[in-house]
C-alpha cells in the first residue's frame, strides 16, 4: 500500500505525487472508489503502483475540510491578500474574508501587497491597518511581489502546508504565487469577469512548495458572512471578541446590558474598524459609535 496526495483534477485526469518516491503518477480511481465520491486536488489517497507511471487510487482519506471555490480537499491555510492602495484597501471585504474562512475552520495569514508603491499617506495606512489585524490576533505580512520584500515570512508560514490565496482581484494574489514558486501563473488573467458564466469545473493544481503545496487557483474575491451562517454565528469568528466575558453568554454585542465587547470598544482595546464591520455584517446600528474617539 502507497500513500499519495492528489495535485491535479482536470477532468478525468488525476495527477497523484508520492511523497516516498518524489515523484507524480497518473491517478486511476478503482470503481469502488468511484462509485461512492469523486476525488479532488488536496485527497490524500491510498493505492497500489501499477506500473511507472500509474497509481491505482483504492481508497480516500478523510477530509478534513473540502473547499467549494476552488474545489481543494484539507487546506490548512488562507492567504488573504489584499493592498492598501491601488487598488484601494476594503476593511469590509477583508473582514468578511476573514469570518467566512474562519468558519470553514482554515486559518488565515493577512498579506498586503504592492508596498513598493505605497505614498508616504499609505505608509501611515499601512501601519495603522498592520495593528489592527495583529491586535486581532491574525499574522499579518506586508510583501511586495515586485521587489520580494516580506516574502521570506511569507513562505515561512506556508512551509509544510496546503494553502490558497484569496482576495480581490489585481491585489497581486498569482504574482505572488508565481513569486514564490517559480510557476508562470496567468497574472491578471483569473477575474471575475471570465470566470461568470463558465459552468465547468475550474482545473486546480496544487504547486509543490516547502514541503506543502499551493493551490494555483484563487479561493473568494468576495464575500458575506450571512451567506454562510447565521447572524449568531458572525462574532464567534472575529477572534478578539472572544476574549471578553459577557453577561449573557448569547450577546450579540449591539445594545445588550452587561456587553464587555461594547464595552472594550468604547475603551479601544478592539478597533472600532472591526467593529463597525461586525455590525454592518449583521445588519445593525448602534447610536454611540460617532463618541468613540477616532471612529
Ligand atoms: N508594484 C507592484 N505591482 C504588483 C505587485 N504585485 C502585483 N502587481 C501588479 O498588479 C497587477 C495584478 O496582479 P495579479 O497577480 O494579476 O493580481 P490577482 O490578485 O491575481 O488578480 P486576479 O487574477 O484578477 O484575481 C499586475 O499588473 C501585477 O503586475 C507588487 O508587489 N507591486
Ligand atoms: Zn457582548
Amino acid at each position: 500500500m502507497v500513500e499519495g496526495i492528489v495535485t491535479e483534477r482536470a477532468g478525468q485526469k488525476i495527477t497523484v505525487f508520492v511523497p516516498e518516491e518524489g515523484k507524480y503518477y497518473r491517478g486511476i480511481p478503482l470503481g469502488k472508489v468511484r462509485k461512492k465520491d469523486r476525488i479532488y486536488a488536496g485527497d490524500r489517497v491510498t493505492g497500489r503502483l501499477v506500473d511507472s507511471t500509474t497509481f491505482a487510487i483504492e481508497a480516500i482519506k478523510e477530509r478534513k475540510n473540502l473547499l467549494v471555490r476552488p474545489p481543494i480537499a484539507n487546506v490548512d491555510k488562507v492567504v488573504v491578500v489584499a493592498t492598501i492602495e491601488s487598488p484601494p484597501f476594503q476593511s469590509y471585504l477583508m473582514d468578511n474574508l476573514l469570518v467566512v474562512y474562519g468558519f470553514l475552520g482554515i486559518e488565515a495569514v493577512v498579506v498586503f501587497n504592492k508596498v513598493d508603491i505605497l505614498s508616504e499617506e499609505g505608509r501611515k495606512e499601512l501601519d495603522k491597518w498592520v495593528k489592527v489585524y495583529s491586535d486581532a490576533g491574525y499574522t499579518v505580512i506586508p510583501v511586495s511581489a515586485e521587489t520580494g520584500e516580506g516574502l521570506d515570512r511569507l513562505s515561512e508560514e506556508l512551509s509544510g502546508v496546503t494553502s490558497i490565496f484569496a482576495g480581490a482581484s489585481g491585489v497581486g494574489k498569482s504574482s505572488i504565487i508565481s513569486k514564490l514558486t517559480g510557476e508562470h501563473l496567468r497574472v491578471g488573467e483569473v477575474s471575475e469577469k471570465t470566470e461568470r458564466g463558465r459552468h465547468t469545473t475550474r482545473e486546480v493544481r496544487l504547486i509543490p512548495f516547502k514541503g506543502g503545496f499551493i493551490g494555483d487557483a484563487p479561493g473568494f474575491s468576495r464575500v458575506e458572512a450571512l451567506n454562510f451562517m447565521d447572524k449568531e454565528q458572525v462574532r464567534l469568528y472575529f477572534p478578539e471578541f472572544l476574549n471578553y466575558q459577557c453577561r449573557f453568554s448569547d450577546c450579540l454585542h449591539v445594545n445588550e446590558e452587561g456587553c464587555e465587547v461594547t464595552e472594550a470598544v468604547k475603551r479601544g482595546e478592539i478597533a472600532c474598524e472591526r467593529y463597525k464591520n461586525y455590525l454592518k455584517m449583521i445588519h445593525e446600528f448602534v447610536p454611540w459609535l460617532s463618541e468613540v474617539e477616532g471612529c
